[in-house]
């Protein structure tokens, strides 16, 4: 008999979340699989709103939907938020996390339980690495409160499927698109580059560090991997596994803006503006992706450029019908 999938996202209306929810709705119509996806977040566009943090709600929230796979992608997600509220970011980020997985293996306990997790979890581990691209068996030494909660969460579920709980867990690398929010280091750029060349700012852009590597990803790759893990065959050597997504091809940040720019055709002066540095972080994260290629056939498929491409053009429209 052919598996009826009730999806659960969670962070659904986020800029991950609805990606995934496109990709989802996609299957559904081009190979006719017997799909319900349960979208958890803020707004209208969501079916379920849930404090994830609190445990009565996270209970709720598993036993009114009973879903085959719950894929958790709701966090405090930009680094400098969490820096900024450190109680919020365990609270949401490990104790959500927390409460989810344990009411899963009370209530649901064959879904499985995709969790993304985050590159940052592995901080120093990259200095120590000299930015050699890293496997899923190096120490998760996070450095930033953003890594540190969502190292704890991984670990907490690497524990849980000792415990029988069916957990996938993915350490995605940076990734963007369209969609994503300014405070990402793409949208900021592509942002300030649509204004330019709407003539609603002068020629300058302001950045922050221009010297770290980042391995990034385009968040339509990355929603492909979630969905094959919530729909595929759930083989025991996936099960409890962490994964990085991730090219395994650093990038510098200054490459990324040049990038930018010479697409956009535009004359530039750039100007390092302090509010956007960060205290501490690593000068090159890059991971081997191996390891997803061996359990979900995964490998990055959009190049960097029509990433690039894409956000640019999305801003640039943006910026027009403001
Ligand atoms: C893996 C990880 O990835 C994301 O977190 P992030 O690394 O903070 O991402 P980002 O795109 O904001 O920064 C990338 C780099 O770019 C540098 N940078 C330069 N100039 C600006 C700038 O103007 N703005 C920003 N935001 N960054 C800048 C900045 O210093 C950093 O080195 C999240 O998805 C997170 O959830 C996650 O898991």
């Amino acid at each position: 008999m052919p598996r009826e999938h009730r999806i659960l996202i969670t962070g659904a209306s986020g800029f991950v979340g609805a990606w995934l929810v496109r990709e989802l709705e996609a299957r559904r119509l081009q190979r006719n699989i017997d799909l319900t996806v349960l979208t958890v977040g803020h707004g209208e566009a969501s079916a379920f709103t849930a404090d994830i943090s609190d445990k009565s709600q996270a209970v709720a929230l598993i036993g009114a939907t009973r879903p085959s796979a719950v894929i958790h992608l709701a966090a405090i997600a930009a680094p400098a938020d969490a820096r900024r509220a450190p109680d919020r970011a365990w609270d949401v980020n490990f104790r959500g996390t927390m409460n989810l997985a344990y009411a899963t293996m009370e209530l649901a306990p064959n879904a499985r339980f995709i969790f993304a997790g985050s590159s940052e979890s592995y901080g120093a581990s990259f200095i120590e690495k000299a930015g050699a691209p890293i496997d899923e068996d190096t120490a998760l030494k996070p450095m930033s409160v953003y890594g540190a909660t969502k190292a704890a969460a991984d670990m907490l579920l690497g524990q849980l499927a000792h415990d029988g709980l069916k957990t996938i867990r993915f350490r995605p690398f940076n990734h963007t698109g369209p969609g994503q929010t300014e405070a990402y280091v793409v949208p900021a750029f592509a942002k300030q580059i649509a204004e330019i060349t709407a003539g609603l700012r002068a020629p300058t852009l302001s950045v922050g560090n221009l010297s770290g590597f980042r391995d990034f990803l385009d968040v339509r790759d990355v929603v492909r991997v979630y969905a094959d893990a919530a729909l595929g065959s759930l083989r025991p050597n996936i099960v409890g596994k962490a994964f990085n997504l991730s090219s395994g091809r650093p990038t510098q940040i200054r490459e990324i803006l040049d990038l930018l720019i010479e697409l956009s055709k535009l004359q530039v002066d750039i100007e390092i503006d302090p509010e956007r540095l960060r205290s501490s972080e690593v000068p090159i994260a890059s991971g081997r992706n191996e390891a997803a290629l061996e359990a979900f056939g995964w490998k990055p498929q959009i190049e960097l450029r029509d990433t690039l491409n894409d956000v640019l053009a999305e801003w640039h429209l943006r910026v027009k019908s403001r």
